[in-house]
């Protein structure tokens, strides 16, 4: 093997967090390595979050259209997936094509390595037979990859994961999906509104377990309102496939599909990058950070590797953080008191903090305001689709908001008010003198702060 490339850092993994931590520090004019194994960008752009909003964006308005009936006349609504998908395909991921990925990278004079890494000792990562000592350190932005569960006859057979179902270019008639967090509910339900008979079938007794379980009644009925037979609490005990799935459930239960979505959680990518090699543990399910994300000797980690939270805002997050660390920059270190969430249903489901249960657990005095939007004046002037809450979290001993949830039309932009408030903890009787805009969803807020006084 050559002699190693004497560099400043080099960033394993380009997705979102990587990609970010690697361009800012070649602009930043530091002799970069970027190396990555599949596509620069990561998921998200490619088989995550916006190809599977684009599919939202496309079954919301077939639901919008469905809705004219009532309230403005009549509607035909036909659907068609071809536009779908080749939006996914020509416009957000270039055909699966990272090229202008690359090109912005090197364009700010980092030196991409197309290849999987793995470290060889503190400051030192082998790729192929390259060998490159980072005398800054390593960033470690390797992501997660599906959690695919052990059940009898599952494995060998052609399941999809959200990477088959993005790039699927046509539907199937009838689709079993395993696991009701996010991305079982989002697929689940833009596959239904294209006219895909779909079952999702959950561990836990409820879905989205992770958030309020308002939030999981409103899922639920959201689904069911598009046509998904929803199974909580309910297990695979064996997969079979001949020319459809099979899956059996622990009760006895048979189920049949086209297609079976493995939607079942993520695990980071940890086990092959020779992390015994720095002192860290290979078999960790995420590498422990310190809030300047430094994991260890020269290692720093950012993104879903983390387990802070599998969002691209996250990885944006760290990455800043870790890049200011490496520059010398100082500025405020991770704080997760206030990290938001959007689960794209119809109607969205924000969060951001503690849920309810959470500050209880917490041993915080807890007080809650709760407010349905259809009994706020715009959800009675939206009529259709006005299904959702408001529902606050609050510290009654220091007056200040740690959590809350909107669920509703745009819940996804009404978490950012309440956000705001967690983050800055903006006392109680100071979003209580606010004053709301009418007729908003978001004037709901007001009625909900109430029981908070
Ligand atoms: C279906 C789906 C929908 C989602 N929707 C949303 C959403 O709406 N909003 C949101 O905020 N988040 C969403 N997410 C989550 C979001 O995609 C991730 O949180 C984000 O991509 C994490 O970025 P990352 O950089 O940590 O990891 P990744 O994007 O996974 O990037 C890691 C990169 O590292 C590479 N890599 C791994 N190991 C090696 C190695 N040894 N050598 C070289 N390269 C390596 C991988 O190929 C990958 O490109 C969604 C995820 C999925 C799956
Ligand atoms: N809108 C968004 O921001 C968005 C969208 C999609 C994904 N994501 C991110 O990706 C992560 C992964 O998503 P996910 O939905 O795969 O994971 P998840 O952890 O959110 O949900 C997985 C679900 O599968 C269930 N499950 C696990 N094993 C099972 C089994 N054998 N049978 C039945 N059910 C089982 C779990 O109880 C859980 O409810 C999310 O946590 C989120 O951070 C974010």
């Amino acid at each position: 093997m050559a002699e190693a490339r004497q560099v400043d850092v080099v960033v394993v993994g380009l997705g979102v967090g990587g990609e970010e931590v690697a361009g800012r520090l070649a602009a930043a004019g530091l002799d970069v390595i970027g190396v990555e194994h599949r596509l620069v960008g990561g998921e998200c752009p490619y088989w995550g979050c916006i190809p599977t909003k684009i599919m939202v964006r496309a079954g919301n308005a077939l639901a919008e259209a469905r809705r004219i009936p009532g309230l403005a006349g009549s509607s035909t609504v036909e659907a068609h997936w071809a536009p779908v998908a080749r939006r996914i395909r020509d416009e957000a991921t270039d055909d699966w094509n990272d090229k202008v990925a690359v090109d912005r990278f090197t364009g700010k004079g980092g030196t991409f390595v197309r290849g999987t890494a793995s470290l060889t000792g503190p400051g030192r990562v082998r790729v192929g037979d390259q060998e490159f000592a980072a005398s800054r350190g390593v960033v470690i932005a390797t992501g997660t990859a599906a959690v695919i569960p052990p059940i009898e006859g599952l494995s060998g057979t052609p399941y999809w994961t959200n990477r088959e179902a993005v790039e699927a270019a046509t539907l199937p008639a009838s689709m079993l999906v395993l696991g009701g967090g996010a991305i079982g509910c989002e697929l689940a339900q833009a596959y239904a509104r294209f006219g895909v008979r779909v079952t999702v079938i959950e561990g836990s007794p409820r879905l989205l377990a992770q958030e309020e379980p308002e939030s999981s009644e409103v899922a639920r009925a959201a689904l069911e309102a598009d046509g998904v037979h929803v199974i909580t609490g309910a297990r695979a005990a064996r997969v079979a496939h001949e020319d459809t799935f099979q899956v059996t459930l622990t009760d006895g239960t048979v189920l049949t599909g086209e297609k079976l979505l493995i939607a079942t959680g993520r695990a980071a990518r940890l086990s092959e990058l020779g992390l015994e090699t720095v002192g860290l543990d290979p078999a960790a399910r995420h590498l422990t950070t310190d809030d300047r994300m430094r994991a260890g000797e020269k290692i720093w980690a950012v993104g879903d590797v983390t387990g802070h939270g599998a969002f691209t805002h996250m990885a944006m997050y760290e990455a800043d953080i870790a890049v200011r660390d490496i520059l010398g920059e100082g500025g405020p270190g991770a704080d997760y008191r206030a990290l938001p969430r959007v689960t794209f249903l119809d109607p969205e489901i924000g969060a951001v903090g503690m849920t309810e249960h959470q500050a209880r657990e917490a041993g915080l005095n807890v007080r809650v305001g709760y407010v349905p939007l259809n009994q706020t004046s715009r959800g009675f002037i939206h009529g259709p689709g006005n299904e959702g809450f408001i529902k606050l979290v609050a510290d009654a001993d220091r007056g200040v908001l740690v959590g809350g949830t909107t669920a509703g039309q745009s819940g996804g932009e009404m978490i950012g008010a309440v956000s705001v408030a967690v983050h800055a903890a903006v006392p109680v009787a100071t979003l209580l003198s606010s004053i709301w805009a009418y007729p908003t969803f978001h004037r709901g807020f007001g009625e909900a702060l109430k029981p908070l006084a």
